[in-house]
């Protein structure tokens, strides 16, 4: 089976021919249908982070596809069912973060593209209990996206505790940040977005943002404050400025939550402004099962959209040069068998 392997950090990914995985205890081979392009697959690639994955590796944590094999023990699945495999590949099941509802916590997890091969291949191991079911009428190209962008930023509304008639500011419209604009407008909010190119901050307006701000010419915090400021700001962008920009565009009391990680990112908060205003930063990283449940839930229902253009595995290199030049309208699915 061919895959995309990261073979040194930096370097352009090799397209490679690997034996089929064999699915261990508790395991399942799926054959790849679709599998996103997320700005994390970059990073790993790049080796952005602190703690860096082991070339070689198959990066993809936005993998959809076909049940082929089931590993011993595994009785919730069958061959045939089409199942998302998310950054959470795995997780302990009791620890106090997996007791308690935060899964994405856990301190034994195992991350799919990046602790394990990913998605960036025609077939791919997952641990069964953590292959998400995709619902009927939510196609593997569709579903790619949500596996990751969706539930992230799903959660990352979520994690704001997002009311009615708030004003939450989405900095970064790209692949997460166009279904924040929308998961925002579904809770009620009024929804201010923000970019750097024109094409995003119209595709913004077109997903139902109510404001957009153009970071390269405006200030991102004025402006806010303009509109009373934001009751949450959703960090998207990957770029450290805008932290400190959309967080300065909070009202008393707003939450910035942070999601994007630009390499080596740090942010200053100044600490009389925040004790004063009472606003507080929150990390916030992916989504649990049950958020992605949820999440394809929506989808299945008709209320979002998945912007996203399909591209064979072998241009790899070309796409994520691409995301790096913001030239990408939201998301790139590689088609890795979706339409057959
Ligand atoms: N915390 C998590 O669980 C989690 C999950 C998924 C992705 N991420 C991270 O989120 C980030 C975004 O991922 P993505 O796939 O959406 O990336 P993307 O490249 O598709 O989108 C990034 C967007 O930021 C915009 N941008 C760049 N500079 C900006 C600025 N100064 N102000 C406003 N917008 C600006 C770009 O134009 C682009 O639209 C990445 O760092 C990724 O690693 C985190
Ligand atoms: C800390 C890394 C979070 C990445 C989530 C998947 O894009
Ligand atoms: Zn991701
Ligand atoms: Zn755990």
């Amino acid at each position: 089976m061919k895959a995309a392997v990261v073979r040194a950090f930096g370097e352009p990914l090799v397209i490679e021919e690997h034996p089929d995985p064999e699915p261990g205890p508790g395991q399942v081979r799926i054959r790849v249908e679709a599998s996103g392009l997320c700005h994390t697959d970059i990073h790993a690639a790049h080796g952005d982070w602190p703690v860096k994955p082991n070339p070689p590796f198959v990066p993809g944590h936005e993998g959809v596809g076909l049940v082929e094999k089931l590993g011993a023990g595994v009785t919730h699945l069958s061959v045939g069912d089409r199942v998302a495999v998310p950054w959470l590949g795995r997780a302990c099941g009791r620890c106090e973060h997996c007791l308690s509802g935060w899964e994405t916590l856990c301190e034994q997890q195992i991350n799919t593209g990046y602790g394990c091969d990913g998605g960036y291949a025609e077939k791919m191991l997952a641990w069964a209990d953590f292959a998400q079911p995709v619902p009927e009428g939510v196609s593997a190209v569709e579903a790619a996206p949500l596996t990751c962008a969706g539930v992230t930023t799903y959660k990352a509304l979520k994690v704001a505790d997002v009311r009615p008639a708030q004003l939450v500011a989405v900095s970064g419209v790209g692949g997460l940040g166009h279904l924040a604009v929308q998961y925002a407008k579904i809770a009620g909010a009024t929804v201010a977005a923000i970019d750097v190119t024109d094409e995003k901050l119209e595709l913004a307006r077109e997903l139902g943002a109510d404001i957009t701000i153009d970071a390269r010419k405006e200030d991102v915090g004025e402006v806010l404050k303009g509109h009373g400021g934001a009751h949450a700001a959703i960090a998207l962008a990957v770029n450290e400025a805008a932290f400190g920009a959309v967080n300065s565009g909070l009202r008393r009391g707003g939450k910035l939550v942070m999601v994007a990680l630009p390499a080596h990112g740090t942010i200053q908060v100044p600490i009389f402004d925040t004790v004063l205003n009472g606003t507080s930063v929150i990390g916030s990283i992916v989504g649990t099962r049950q958020d992605l449940a949820e999440v394809f839930r929506l989808h299945a229902a008709g209320r979002t959209k998945v912007i996203c253009e399909t591209r064979p595995l072998a241009s790899v290199n070309e796409s994520i040069d691409e995301v790096l030049r913001g030239q990408v309208k939201a998301r790139i699915v590689f088609d890795l068998g979706a339409g057959r």
